[in-house]
């Protein structure tokens, strides 16, 4: 393979079809560094339409994969946790760990849906409260670790860590906006677990460098809750992702229901975050109930064909 336009083109036709996205913005490729596989795998990434940022860290996970094997093999995609410069394990300054598999995970806006998921069978809560009501905050985070007391629940908490550790919940939960504001040696140094939010590969590789607890990907499919500044990623990317992450506990969230859970499970995540599948069903313990036993079914299934 001679030309760069060559090597690109190589990487974008073995690829277009599982991470391939219409990109959202076209400008001319900024490089920095000469190298030519660099070169060639960020021009690949953004006609994949992976966005600058994420295609700039690709890129030199390709250059660094090539010298790595000595090599260049446009149909692998850079997944060794190496070539993104990721630390190895185990780590100091990590985060208390939780399961691999933190199962249905429902994330919910106020206490008394808190209780009523986890009475339900929920594994793993979050209570998403959105005030700037400090006093309504903590009234809201105590009365959700109280209401996960006696059931087996792991409560997260969205946004608010300094309530989280008063009140001693099971960990935090923070998007990539909201690191700047946190002080996250008081998280670790209270015994919480960290989860943390990330929409691509420079979010993931950023929210590496913390050694989190877990890693949320997101959003798979569109999603009506909230705006997102990113496009939905499909469970291709989703995929890539968790094949690179494979060291954390990894949650996948963003517009899943239950019709969608094989194509997600089968990406290597080890839960399944969900608002409206929940909320907004017509009887959402039912809702529970289904959504669980179609994880353990497809768990099951995939025991049994690595059994045979
Ligand atoms: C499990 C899980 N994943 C992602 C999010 C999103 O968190 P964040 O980026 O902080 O955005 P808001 O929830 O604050 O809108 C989450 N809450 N939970
Ligand atoms: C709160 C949230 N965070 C997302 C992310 O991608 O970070 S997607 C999302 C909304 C998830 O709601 P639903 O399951 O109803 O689509």
């Amino acid at each position: 393979m001679t030309s760069h336009h060559d090597m690109a083109q190589a990487i974008v036709s073995a690829h277009q079809a599982t991470l391939g996205l219409t990109p959202q913005v076209r400008t001319a490729p900024a490089f920095s560094s000469e190298a030519p596989v660099y070169r060639a795998a960020k021009q690949a990434c953004l006609d994949l339409g992976f966005i600058e940022i994420d295609a700039e860290c690709l890129a030199h996970a390709w250059q660094a994969m090539t010298l790595r094997t000595g090599h260049f093999s446009p149909a692998d995609w850079p997944a060794d946790p190496q070539d993104f410069g990721m630390r190895a394990w185990p780590r100091p300054d990590a985060f208390a760990s939780c399961p691999k598999q933190l199962g249905l995970y429902a994330v919910l806006p106020d206490a008394a849906w808190v209780v009523r998921m986890a009475r339900a069978g929920v594994p793993t809560v979050q209570l998403r409260f959105k005030s700037g009501d400090a006093q309504a905050v903590e009234r809201e985070v105590r009365a959700a670790v109280e209401a996960v007391k006696g059931t087996d629940a792991r409560l997260f908490i969205n946004d608010h860590w300094q309530a989280a550790i008063a009140a001693g919940a099971y960990g935090v939960h923070l998007g990539q906006e909201d690191l700047g504001a946190a002080d996250l040696s008081a998280i670790r140094a209270a015994g919480l677990r960290l989860g943390l939010s990330s929409h691509g590969y420079a979010e993931m590789l950023r929210a590496d460098r913390l050694s989190p607890s877990y890693i949320a990907m997101g959003a798979v499919f569109p999603t009506t809750l909230k705006q997102m500044a990113t496009a939905p990623q499909g469970t291709g990317r989703l995929a890539a992702y968790a094949r690179l992450m494979r060291d954390y506990p990894l949650v996948a969230i963003g517009g899943i229901d239950g019709g969608k859970l094989p194509e997600v499970l089968a990406s290597g995540v080890g839960s399944i975050a969900v608002v409206r599948a929940l909320v907004a069903a017509a009887q959402p313990e039912a809702a529970v109930a289904k959504l669980k036993a179609e994880m353990q079914a497809w768990m099951a299934t995939q025991e049994a064909i690595q059994m045979s």
